[in-house]
């Protein structure tokens, strides 16, 4: 089958200055991307796991084109992503809702940048806001709104302009354990009805055991996928007790073997950063 996403020995690094007290130290290109091989299937869950600064956000920026690689290529559908483009939609941990919209007016922006006349785009909007669960708060501010209400309707959002790969970015990293477990299976649930390609990035083993059909599960910088598992259980049937099931703790057993050398390397990399930026 074609891959939906198809990331090609991407690499991508930056020019920084490593000591901030010396003005006249010259800019040094960090590597924090390795290279990066990865297709996704189309309607795929998968999920990528890795060690704090490892280059995750920075792979999730090169797929919604906000930058470029500095070699490599990403297809979407066999075509190079060379920008943002509302084939993909990106929610990000902060919940990047305009403060002077009402929820219905957020979830309707995407549309109207689509196109969309305004009727259909209420209707639309309205039928979202109803999928993640918040009829009846469609004229709230997102400030009336609590973290996970507003997670939700920043899904809505990304849903509603028809994307054909969501992006997710820690989504879920900001709310409260009870509020996180809620969101991860409403957005099984929302998955399974919408068929959409999603691709989810998460510190958390557990979530991407949870969410995940495959797990990719990346190095310390410069990130590379150390290995991809799957996850065999069947969407449907995961129930809130999968979590204390023998399967899935052996498979969070098995990423955090993947990952416990990288999160040393990646914490003892920190230090070394914050001690080269303070000389
Ligand atoms: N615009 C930039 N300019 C310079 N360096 C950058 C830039 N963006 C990211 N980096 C560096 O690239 C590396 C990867 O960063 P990135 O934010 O992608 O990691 P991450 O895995 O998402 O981290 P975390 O899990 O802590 O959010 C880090 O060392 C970071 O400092």
């Amino acid at each position: 089958m074609n891959a939906k996403i198809s990331i090609q020995q991407v690499q991508k690094s930056f020019r920084v200055r490593r000591n901030l007290v010396d003005s006249n130290d010259q800019k040094k290109p960090l590597l924090a991307l390795g290279e990066i091989t990865l297709d996704v299937k189309p309607g795929e869950f998968m999920v990528i796991v890795g060690p704090s600064g490892c280059g995750k956000s920075t792979l999730l920026d090169l797929l919604a084109g906000l930058t470029r690689p500095s070699s490599g290529q990403i297809l979407l559908d066999g075509q190079l992503i060379t920008g943002p483009n509302l084939d993909r939609g990106i929610v990000f941990q902060q919940y990047a809702l305009f403060p002077w919209k009402t929820a219905l007016a957020n979830v309707e922006f995407g549309l109207q940048t689509k196109g969309v006349p305004r009727k259909e785009r209420r209707d639309i909007a309205q039928s979202f806001i109803q999928l993640v669960g918040l009829s009846g708060c469609e004229n709230r501010y997102p400030h009336e709104l609590s973290g996970g209400m507003k997670q939700r309707i920043a899904i809505a959002r990304s849903l509603a302009y028809d994307p054909e790969v969501l992006l997710m970015d820690e989504p879920f990293a900001a709310l409260d354990v009870q509020t996180r477990e809620t969101l991860q299976s409403e957005l099984l649930r929302i998955w399974e009805a919408t068929k959409k390609t999603i691709i989810f990035i998460t510190h958390g083993i557990e979530e991407a055991v949870y969410l995940g059909q495959r797990v990719a599960v990346m190095s310390s910088r410069p990130g590379r996928i150390k290995d991809v598992i799957e996850i065999p259980f069947d969407k449907c049937t995961k129930g809130e007790d999968v979590r204390t099931h023998p399967a899935f703790i052996r498979l969070r057993h098995q990423i955090w073997d993947l990952l416990k050398d990288e999160v040393e390397r990646a914490q003892a990399q920190e230090r070394g950063d914050t001690l080269q930026s303070s000389r």
